[in-house]
C-alpha cells in the first residue's frame, strides 16, 4: 500500500488562512469573547494553526470527545473531557479536524446548545465529500476530501501519524 498526499503545509496554511479571513470578518465587533472550543485529539493542530491567524480576544478550551476506534467509527460518541470554561450565554465557535459522518460535531453542538450557548458556530479543517450528507453542515469548511480514510496533520492512522505535515491518504 502507498501513501499519497491530497494536501501538503502550504495548502493547508492557505485553506485555514481563507476560513480565519472570512470568520475575522463574521467575529469582528462582537460585545464579548466567543470561546473557541477545540474538539480532541483530532483538532489540536488546526486549532494551533488557526488560532494565531484570528484577530478578535476569545478564549480557548477543549473538549475531548471520540468515537473512531482502529479507524472504524462506534455508534455511541465517548466524552473523556467536557469543557470547564462557561459556555451560558457566549457565542461558541467548534474547531474539528474533520466533518465525516457528522456525528461527532452534532452532538457536540448539541451539547453546547443544552449548556446554553447563545449560538453555535462550527469550522472544519476538512469536509468528507461522502454519497450521504453528514448529520450537520459546518459554517466554515477548509478543504473538501473524496470518500475514503484520511490521516496526518492532527488525524490519526491507527493513533499513529497525526504528526505527518500533511493530509494523505492510502492508494492501492
Ligand atoms: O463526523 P464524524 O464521523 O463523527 O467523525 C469526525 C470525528 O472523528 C475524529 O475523531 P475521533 O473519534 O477519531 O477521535 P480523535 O479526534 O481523538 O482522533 C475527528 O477528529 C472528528 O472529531
Ligand atoms: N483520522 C481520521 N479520523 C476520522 N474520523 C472520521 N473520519 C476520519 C478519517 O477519515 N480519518
Amino acid at each position: 500500500m502507498r501513501t499519497t498526499c491530497l494536501f501538503d503545509l502550504p495548502a493547508i496554511d492557505a485553506a485555514l488562512g481563507r476560513v480565519a479571513v472570512a470568520l475575522n470578518q463574521d467575529m469582528h465587533g462582537l460585545s464579548a469573547p466567543p470561546l473557541v472550543l477545540v474538539v480532541m485529539k483530532g483538532a489540536l493542530v488546526t486549532a494551533g494553526a488557526l488560532l494565531p491567524k484570528l484577530n478578535f480576544a476569545l478564549e480557548v478550551d477543549y473538549v475531548h470527545a471520540t468515537r473512531y476506534q482502529h479507524n472504524n467509527a462506534q455508534s455511541e460518541l465517548m466524552w473523556l473531557h467536557e469543557p470547564t470554561a462557561p459556555i451560558a450565554g457566549r457565542q461558541v465557535i467548534l474547531v474539528d479536524d474533520i466533518l465525516d459522518e457528522g456525528i461527532t460535531l452534532a452532538e457536540v453542538a448539541n451539547y453546547c446548545r443544552n449548556k446554553g450557548a447563545a449560538a453555535v458556530t462550527t469550522l472544519v479543517l476538512l469536509r468528507k465529500d461522502r454519497s450521504e450528507p453528514p448529520r450537520i453542515e459546518a459554517d466554515y469548511v477548509a478543504l473538501h476530501a473524496p470518500d475514503g480514510y484520511v490521516f496526518g496533520y492532527g488525524m490519526d492512522d491507527n493513533e499513529l501519524s497525526r504528526n505527518l505535515p500533511g493530509i494523505y491518504v492510502h492508494t492501492p
